[in-house]
């Protein structure tokens, strides 16, 4: 109906009032040109804005900047990378890189991909989990560290000589990262009106060394052969051109600015600048030599295009011009030996050297093919501006590069665990794999050890210790087999979907929530068992199970939770009801339906004869066959308890208003709550 009114509304403003975006993959990204006043005077619109709004909340849609959609399409990725998305929240392109991953796959059956989405700040990661739950994946780790300082994971040398042989990670590395970095947000200037009274020069000067620090780590943290893109919402050169020729020389050889001009061809950009002055103070220099003294250390030498200034004079070596740069401060105090030839061949540019350079003076420094970094301005194509550049790792960064990215914790590589050894006898309850041990970084720890001294600690319960992070429940694997085999059986959950090994749960949740991760998520919890917990996990997975403390007779102490069912569903093989449009909408209108009074008898009948406890109440769609109808993606489904004399619907609010409004739609029942 709402769709009915908008195609006549739109036609009445023109046709460019909703349209495809013409660059977006598959016709899957719109744009609505209506100002705030027209949807306000229009009643129809009004109502479709209500709509659009309210299916974003339940996540069949995501309302975002278009532009914003830009950086994630050019990770090219794939189901089975392994992403981090190092500055996240609010999460609209993590939200878009989990749909990336999860897009190919049929319903039960989850991708070997995983998005590791982090933010620096602890609200900040709250707004992020709230953005991406509606995803309802187990395929996602949020993570709560600063970007620069992000850790790596990596076993000391000789636990990984045990695990040598095994297919277990040995450190995080990502095939993808994206990198859309704090900026000054000047690109959002034509929506965002406040911007034009805030902003000064001083803005964009402030981020810039936080913004290569945290693109360098992505750099280190990066595979070989990987993508990283670098983006921002600012026009400003410091903050874009600059970190891109900063990241370049840094990381010497191993990295190349790729031109993706033959990706997305229907998107306008505009090639990246090669020349710009810097701003300080109201005053524009053209090089570093220019800054007053007392500026110097707050206006970087990074900060200006690398062929200008008298300093960074052009140095002919061979075929190739070079700058002589003796102010790049990582690598101070360093020597590289450097025998290899740089090669930035597609662009006519190439180092041929045999010298060893002493980095305390002098450092090679190429002109960096900045054109091909993407400017995307708002007059081209009526969008806000974006800045993106993407980078390909084709060698590994030496180890001087490497320690320029991170400032190492006292723990990372001092803790050696003995791996548990295979078939080893599992008696524990809930199980991390390490404890930090603060003050003895050297000792060898045994992880049957840690696990006796937390057990005469906490008793039965069998708690590990607890996680280094402050403010943060340790993960736990869940391994309570008593428990895991009630619920197999109570809801006859078929073989073929794996639950052992895939169940945690938080420490201080006793056990009432249980999260179900990926094959990919859990090798990550393992090694962060392994390496002392060093990732900071504020949320991940998928929440399948929650503990009832319902008085009806029930064998199984744990129900469904509505945000697993979707995966699960295809091998849930007991507890099944199915019912007619009518019974299902009545169902989710009253939420609480006495046996007796539903339409269809037969239904009734079936749900009394069900044993009390949770079960799931499947939408009947006249052609389609009970046996398939669990395994396809379209099958709507909830949660539902079975009590003494009714059948009662645990799905939240919002949940439900979207059930009933689809309803509304394919049946023309109507589509109306009691909060309505
Ligand atoms: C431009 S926003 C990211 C927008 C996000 N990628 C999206 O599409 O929804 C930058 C984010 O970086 C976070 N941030 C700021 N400093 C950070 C740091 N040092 N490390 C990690 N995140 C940081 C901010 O909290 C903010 O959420």
């Amino acid at each position: 109906m709402i769709l009915g009114d908008i195609w006549r509304v739109s036609s009445e403003y023109g046709e460019d009032a909703i349209r495809p975006l013409p660059w977006y993959p598959g016709n899957l990204a719109w744009h609505l040109n209506f100002s705030r006043k027209e949807l306000r005077k229009n009643q129809a619109l009004e109502s479709f804005h209500e709509f659009l709004k309210h299916e974003s909340e339940v996540g069949n849609i995501t309302r975002q900047e278009a532009v914003s959609m830009v950086p994630p399409l050019f990770l090219n990725v794939q189901p089975d990378h392994h992403i981090l998305d190092m500055c996240a929240s609010p999460g609209s392109k993590t939200f878009q890189l989990l749909e990336m991953i999860h897009q190919s796959k049929e319903p039960g059956l989850l991708p070997g991909a995983l998005v590791m989405a982090n933010d620096l700040y602890v609200q900040r990661c709250d707004l992020l989990i709230h953005n991406t739950k509606r995803m309802c994946t187990a395929n996602l780790i949020v993570t709560n560290h600063e970007a620069q300082n992000f850790p790596d994971c990596s076993l000391a040398n000789d636990y990984s000589e045990a695990y040598k042989d095994t297919c277990k990670p040995q450190g995080l590395e990502f095939d993808r990262i994206l990198c859309d970095v704090p900026c000054s947000g000047d690109g959002t200037i034509r929506k965002g009106h406040e911007m034009w009274r805030k902003w000064n020069s001083g803005m964009g000067n402030q981020l810039h060394l936080l913004q290569v620090n945290i693109a360098m780590r992505g750099i280190a943290l990066l595979k070989v052969g990987g993508r990283m893109v670098y983006s921002t919402c600012s026009m400003n050169p410091v903050e874009n051109e600059a970190v891109v020729a900063e990241l370049l020389r840094r990381s010497g050889n191993s990295v190349e600015l790729l031109d993706v001009s033959s990706e997305l061809p229907e998107l306008v950009r505009r090639p990246g600048l090669s020349t710009w002055k810097v701003q300080d103070r109201g005053s524009w220099f053209q090089t570093h030599d220019d800054v007053p003294h007392d500026r110097k250390n707050l206006v970087l030498p990074s900060m200006f295009p690398s062929s200008n200034g008298t300093e960074e004079s052009d140095t002919v070596h061979g075929d190739v011009e070079v700058n002589i740069d003796n102010r790049s401060s990582f690598l101070r105090n360093c020597n590289i030996e450097e025998t290899s030839k740089i090669n930035h061949d597609t662009d006519g540019l190439s180092i041929n050297s045999n010298k060893k350079l002493d980095c305390t003076s002098n450092i090679l420094n190429s002109k960096f093919p900045l054109h091909r970094c993407m400017r995307i301005v708002p007059h081209d194509q009526n969008s806000g501006a974006f800045f993106i550049a993407v980078l390909h790792k084709f060698s590994p960064l030496n180890g001087c590069q490497i320690q320029g990215t991170k400032i190492q914790h006292p723990l990372a590589k001092g803790i050696i665990v003995q791996p548990q050894k295979e078939n080893e006898p599992e008696t524990r309850l809930y199980e991390t794999i390490l404890t930090r041990q603060q003050n003895n970084v050297s000792k060898v720890v045994d992880a049957a050890e840690v696990l006796e001294s937390s057990r005469a600690e906490s008793g039965d319960m069998k708690l590990q210790k607890q996680s280094r992070w402050k403010g943060v429940d340790p993960v736990l694997f869940f391994k309570d087999e008593l428990v895991i085999k009630s619920i197999i059986s109570f809801f006859g959950i078929k073989e073929s979907f794996p639950l052992q090994g895939h169940l945690v749960t938080r420490s201080t949740d006793n056990a009432r929530r249980i999260y179900y991760v990926s094959k990919s998520v859990k090798k990550i919890l393992e090694l962060n068992g392994e390496v002392g917990e060093q990732l900071k996990i504020v949320s991940l997975g998928i929440k399948m199970f929650e503990s009832h403390r319902s008085k009806d007779c029930c064998s199984c102490a744990y129900r469904l939770s509505y945000e697993g069912l979707s995966l699960l569903l295809p091998y849930v093989s007991k507890r099944i009801l199915y019912a007619s449009p009518l019974d299902f909408h009545r169902l989710l209108q009253y939420r609480s339906i006495n046996f007796a009074h539903f339409v269809d008898a037969r239904f009734g009948e079936e749900a009394a004869s069900l044993m009390p406890g949770c079960c799931v109440v499947v939408l009947l769609e006249g052609h389609k066959h009970v046996d398939s109808i669990c395994k396809d993606p379209s099958t709507i489904a909830i949660v539902c308890w079975r009590g003494k004399g009714t059948m009662n619907v645990m799905v939240s609010p919002p949940d439900r208003k979207d059930l009933l409004e689809r309803m509304a739609y394919h049946f023309g029942l109507k589509a109306c709550t009691e909060e309505d």
